[in-house]
């Protein structure tokens, strides 16, 4: 199996080192293109064998599934190249959220998946999720799962529910570090405590969470009450909490929201040309 690679940015390359060091593919397996040619160049110094190409359609040629790593407005005229060199039997898959499948098969005749991967992927961790357009037949998705299950956990999930699912699995990691950042801060500000060893202990303690959290059979709200026990430090603290971050969590949940709707419609008006019948995700 051959896979290519639109755009090796922050997360093309990471999914490319990720599938190549989990010995998913070999990097002869793998034809890269970047708009800024030496990104790409890099990668094929790290992995020998790594393809460099100079146009869509040679990356196109030499694969059977294409991972399209760019921004959502950078999405047409990428498909109107691959349109010119577009088969049936190439699957395109989508990496970002407000480009819709319906976006993409309206315009080409190939199989489309859209799997939204997370940073954790780099580790070989984290979920990613997957859509499947209706051209997918059951041997193209467990191929995908196949090649995602290397580096992730994969989740199959409706498209309607895109957004809330990025949010929890791509954003997540950001959402998680700026409180473990500003938690760190405080740590150093009020204790004098040195800032290296509270973010690695923060972070092994996330590390710990984690772990409890996916192998060790904890729910959150399990794992919760057994550190807060009644009368004790943590339930002081979590009683903060909860009064202080009341609302944030549906204020996030808008704020994404809203982002996502005022691309997608963006993404509509560029794939379209005018706001018709646009589904509401
Ligand atoms: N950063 C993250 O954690 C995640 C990002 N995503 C999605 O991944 C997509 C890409 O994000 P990043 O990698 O962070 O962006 P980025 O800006 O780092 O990478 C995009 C790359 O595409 C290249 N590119 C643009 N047009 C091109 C063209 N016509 N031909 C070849 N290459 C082209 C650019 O030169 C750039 O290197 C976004 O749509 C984002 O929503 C999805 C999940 C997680
Ligand atoms: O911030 C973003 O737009 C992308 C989508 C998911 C993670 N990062």
């Amino acid at each position: 199996m051959k896979v290519g690679f639109i755009g090796t940015g922050s997360m093309g390359s990471i999914l490319i080192e990720a599938l190549i060091q989990s010995g998913a593919l070999e990097p002869e397996q793998v034809t890269a293109i970047n708009r800024t040619p030496q990104k790409a160049q890099l990668l094929a110094a790290q992995y020998e064998g790594l393809h460099v190409a100079s146009t869509i359609a040679e990356v196109i040629e030499h694969s059977h599934i294409v991972f399209l790593c760019i921004k959502p407005m950078e999405y047409k005229k990428v498909v109107d190249e691959i349109a010119q060199c577009d088969r049936p039997d190439l699957i395109l898959v989508s990496i970002t959220s407000p480009v819709l499948i319906e976006h993409l098969e309206s315009q080409l005749k190939c199989k489309i998946a859209k799997i939204i991967p997370s940073i954790t992927n780099y580790v070989w961790s984290g979920a990613s999720i997957g859509m499947y357009g209706s051209r997918i037949q059951t041997e193209d998705r467990l191929l995908l799962e196949q090649l995602m299950m290397s580096i992730s956990r994969p989740i199959q999930i409706s498209e309607e529910y895109t957004r809330i699912t990025s949010d929890l699995c791509s954003c997540g990691p950001a959402f998680i570090s700026f409180f473990l950042e500003k938690w760190v801060e405080a740590a150093v500000e009020v204790t004098g405590i040195d800032k290296k060893e509270a973010t690695r202990l923060a972070c092994e303690m996330v590390h710990g969470t984690g772990k409890l959290l996916t192998e060790g059979g904890f729910t959150p709200e399990q794992l919760k009450q057994r550190v807060a026990v009644p009368g004790g430090i943590t339930a002081e603290a979590l009683r903060l909490l909860q009064n202080q971050l009341e609302g944030v969590f549906h204020q996030l949940i808008q704020v994404t929201h809203a982002k996502y709707e005022e691309d997608l419609e963006k993404v509509h008006h560029v794939f379209y040309g005018q706001e018709v019948n646009r589904p509401q995700y």
